[in-house]
């Protein structure tokens, strides 16, 4: 054998004419075929720009998967499996906003060059993120129009938007513990926003004042809040990658651009696990 190589051991598989290989199983033919700048001449810059978001769906993917095996483990009194689940979505979440430093070595000026070639797309057409956003329970109807052209994404963010989100489950596993949820969030209307509700945070008090009588409770909170704080920085570092790639322009998608990502930040998913810090120890 040269020096410094590898001797290609004898047992190794090289024939795949009649057994599954790594590619096919993985379909790699069409996802690497699925990379197609739009850019004439094409600009250098825009694979970076092409593959960062088509890597994001794929996380989104799985995360979305994940919400709902949440979602139905909650369902089923499940809280040990629900947070297994949970644990693995915050990897994906550290995974997706740690990505936005790759993109963000994209300057304004090579930014420039292609983005007239992007039309009217924008991530605000996203069905995947619009979908775990309606799983955590940040609905609103008015999304779905975006989607009039994509039956499948439409019909996919409808059954989301009538179903229960994973905070509407949580909520019912604790009413099933005996916590005196009140009957309008039980009952609510789930294709709206969940709103603030003050009687929640009492509830919420009761576990974090007592943690060792209500040790899953109290971790389970603490999930919740580490997914929303992560997608918060997801949009915290979407939103300032977009002030140094394009300042101050508006987007794309036809929005007023920073301002409308920075109105986001104020979207909350469980307001009263944020709510209840202020109340321990009173
Ligand atoms: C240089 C890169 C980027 C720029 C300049 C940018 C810019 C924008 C702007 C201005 C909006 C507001 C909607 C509009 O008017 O277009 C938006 C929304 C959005 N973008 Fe990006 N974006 C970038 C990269 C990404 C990436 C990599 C993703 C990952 C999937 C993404 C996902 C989204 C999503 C999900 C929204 C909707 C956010 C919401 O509704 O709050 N963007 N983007
Ligand atoms: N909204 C961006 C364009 C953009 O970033 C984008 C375009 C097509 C597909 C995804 C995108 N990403 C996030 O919005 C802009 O205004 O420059």
């Amino acid at each position: 054998m040269p020096k410094n190589t590898r001797k290609i051991e004898s047992g190794i598989e090289t024939d795949f004419s009649d057994k599954m290989s790594y590619g096919s199983y993985l379909a790699l033919d069409t996802l690497l075929s699925a990379q197609q700048p739009v850019s004439k001449p094409e600009h250098h810059d825009e694979m970076l720009f092409i593959i960062q978001h088509q890597t994001s769906e794929l996380w989104l993917k799985l995360v979305l998967h994940e919400l709902r095996a949440v979602r139905l483990y909650l369902a089923e009194d499940n809280l040990r499996a629900a947070m297994k689940g949970v644990a693995r979505i915050k990897h994906i979440q550290r995974s997706l906003t740690e990505q936005w430093s790759v993109l963000a070595t994209l300057t304004p000026s090579e930014y420039a060059q292609f983005r007239g070639d992007l039309g009217a797309s924008s991530g605000f057409q996203s069905y995947q993120y619009r979908a775990v956003e309606f799983l955590l329970g940040n609905k609103n109807a008015g999304m779905l129009k975006v989607f009039a052209g994509d039956p499948a994404a439409q019909e996919l963010l409808a059954e989301l938007l009538e179903s229960s989100s994973v905070y509407d489950e949580f909520l019912r596993l604790l009413a099933r513990r005996g916590f005196a949820v009140p009957a309008e969030i039980l009952d609510r209307d789930v294709t709206r926003a969940h709103v603030f509700n003050a009687e929640l945070v009492q509830l919420f008090k009761i576990v974090y004042e007592a943690p060792d009588e209500h040790w899953d409770l109290y971790e389970a909170c603490e999930e919740l809040v580490d997914l929303e704080d992560n997608f918060q920085l997801w949009r915290f570092r979407h939103m300032k990658t977009v002030m140094r790639t394009i300042g101050m322009k508006h987007g794309t998608g036809g929005s007023s651009g920073v301002g409308f990502l920075q109105r986001a930040l104020e979207l909350t998913f469980f307001p009263e696990l944020f709510a209840v810090r202020t109340e321990i120890g009173q």
